[in-house]
């Protein structure tokens, strides 16, 4: 059983709350300026990750109550719990170890008195032949060809994570091989997939822990049929489909050869299992040994937030910041930055990560929460963001937390791209810190030569205020070991968070409804009849869609 606190019960939470009213009237300059030393203050560096966290609106005094505030909840005994294998979903009954996934060390993992480790690293081991295979040509196609073309068909935390972490990884691809993900059920997505590869050289793998979500089965069963109308048989199903799942019954009858089913646990939640069989298109691009490194930077990144004291604990630290600005700031959204190009699907990887984990509005004994729970997580990768969204980060009326991420090295040095690209980072940061007075604005404005008038009229829409807070991450080299480390970092938060707040991180409940519906109104848009069923907006849309189609 997990820690069970109402975090507004503690005190350090009445003292964040009147903290939090004090340090409203402060501004970061102030702070700056009163602690010449606020970075060495401020932040810490993990092997080749720099968290810099000092461009935010705290002072150790905030922090020291934070840590206090996750002690009083249990966030170290909750990770004790997690680590150990108790069952700390609660709704679901099910123990949560996307950690032993990447267990890298000796120790052994008990779920229900069972070690888990030997299962995990048979599975590991199925992937490594298999993905070695395929890529040395020695596992091939029908017609004796190469699976040079991969198509992970899932969606959700069965195509985010593999999305996101082959696009990060890049630079680090095999050559000639192709990876493409079809997750949408809009027939779109698989129709121009299917135009780009060739049915004699594609591995489809069907992601899906449950193997019965209606999007993935519906396109894996599509790219069945393609793959049968362009010549293929069903023995040849055996060369060309893989499953990844925990439903090995559904995956056989399906007719995915046992050799091909590539199991997993249902202690692993979809949004954390890219570390388990459904990075298998990861290991078919970057190859197996990129996806061991990249296992053990989760892991340590894993071992790091287990035993590394709160005050020293990075994952911890960007969690309490974040709940700083949630619950005493108001703040209601969070941005995640990449300044790397290879970081673009980041901010959308840890949307599913977040707002699914901790979108929650029920505490853990059943009541509803008096508090703000998972912040809306959005965001896109610099310099972009700037042309876009960046004004409303600086002049908006709302705050908005950033975290900006960066790489010092590029995979790709051309010309002064990278050293333009990371001025940018630093300046949008102090520009979000610092901000810009009246004086400064007007001073510029004298020496263009305005007016006194004009200069009146001009200045309000020049200030920025500032004080808008930031974190800072820079990384030596997105690396597949840095890259594990950031999204295990990532995940912790989320995990940490979901503790103090007291709500369930692991069920997803809320996804439920809306699939329930869409069952119960296909087979309306078939009929012929006036649908009337509903509620009058829904039955207008169907009916304007029946008649329209
Ligand atoms: O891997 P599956 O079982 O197909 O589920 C896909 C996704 O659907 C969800 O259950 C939400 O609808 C996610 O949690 C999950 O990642």
């Amino acid at each position: 059983m997990l820690p069970n606190v109402d975090p507004t019960s503690t005190l350090a939470w009445k003292e964040l709350d009147l903290h939090a009213h004090e340090m409203e009237a402060r501004h970061m300059k102030d702070l700056f300026a009163q602690d010449p030393q606020r970075f060495e203050h401020f932040s810490q560096t993990f092997e080749d990750i720099l968290l810099d966290y000092s461009k935010n609106i705290i002072t150790q005094e905030t922090l020291d109550v934070l840590f206090r505030l996750a002690e009083d909840c249990g966030v170290k005994e909750a990770t004790e719990k997690m680590f150990s294998g108790e069952t700390i979903n609660g709704t679901e009954g099910r123990s949560v170890l996307h950690v032993a996934l990447r267990n890298r060390g000796k120790g052994k993992i008990m779920v229900d008195g069972e070690d888990v480790m030997p299962a995990v690293h048979d599975t590991l081991s199925r992937m490594r032949q298999f993905s070695d295979k395929v890529i040395t040509g020695r596992h091939v196609g029908y017609t004796g060809k190469k699976l040079t073309q991969v198509v992970n068909i899932g969606i959700g935390g069965s195509d985010l994570g593999p999305v996101m972490v082959t696009e990060a990884l890049k630079p680090y691809w095999i050559e000639g091989r192709e990876v493409y993900f079809v997750s949408n059920i809009d027939g779109t997505h698989l129709a121009e997939v299917l135009k780009k590869v060739d049915p004699e050289t594609t591995l489809f793998l069907v992601a899906s822990k449950t193997f019965t979500t209606q999007e993935t089965m519906t396109n894996a069963r599509s790219a069945r049929d393609w793959f049968y109308q362009r010549g293929g048989s069903e023995q040849d199903v055996a060369k060309h489909f893989a499953a990844l799942s925990t439903n090995i019954a559904g995956a056989q009858e399906f007719g995915i050869d046992e050799n091909n089913i590539f199991g997993f646990w249902d202690w692993v939640g979809g949004r954390y299992s890219l570390s388990s069989s459904i990075g298998m298109s990861i290991a078919l691009t970057v190859g197996f040994e990129a996806f061991v490194e990249l296992l053990d930077g989760l892991y340590s990144m894993d071992e790091h937030f287990r035993h590394a004291p709160l005050a020293e604990n990075l994952p911890a630290k960007l969690a309490l910041i974040g709940l700083w600005y949630t619950n005493f700031f108001g703040a209601e959204t969070e941005a995640i930055l990449p300044y790397d190009q290879y970081l673009h699907r980041f901010p959308a990887y840890f949307q599913q990560g977040n707002m699914e984990s901790n979108g929650k509005s029920v505490d853990r004994n059943g009541n509803p929460v008096t508090y703000e729970t998972g912040p809306i997580i959005w965001g896109e990768p610099g310099t972009n963001g700037q042309h876009a969204f960046y004004q409303l980060i600086h002049q908006g009326t709302r705050i908005i937390p950033c975290d900006f991420i960066a790489p010092a090295s590029s995979h790709n040095p051309i010309g002064d791209h990278h050293a333009i690209l990371l001025s940018n980072f630093f300046a949008q940061t102090e520009a979000l810190m610092n901000g810009k007075t009246a004086q400064q604005v007007t001073a510029e404005l004298r020496k263009d030569g305005k007016t006194d008038a004009e200069i009146a009229e001009l200045v309000p829409f020049k200030v920025f205020d500032g004080n808008r807070p930031t974190n800072s991450i820079l990384v030596k080299k997105v690396t597949p070991y840095v890259l594990g480390q950031l999204i295990a970092m990532y995940e912790h938060k989320i995990f940490v968070q979901g503790i103090i707040w007291n709500i369930y991180s692991f069920d997803q409940w809320g996804v439920e409804l809306g699939k329930q519906l869409a069952k119960a109104i296909l087979p309306e848009l078939s009929s012929t009849d006036e649908v009337s069923g509903h509620d009058s907006s829904t039955n207008g849309l169907i009916n304007a869609y029946k008649s329209w189609r």
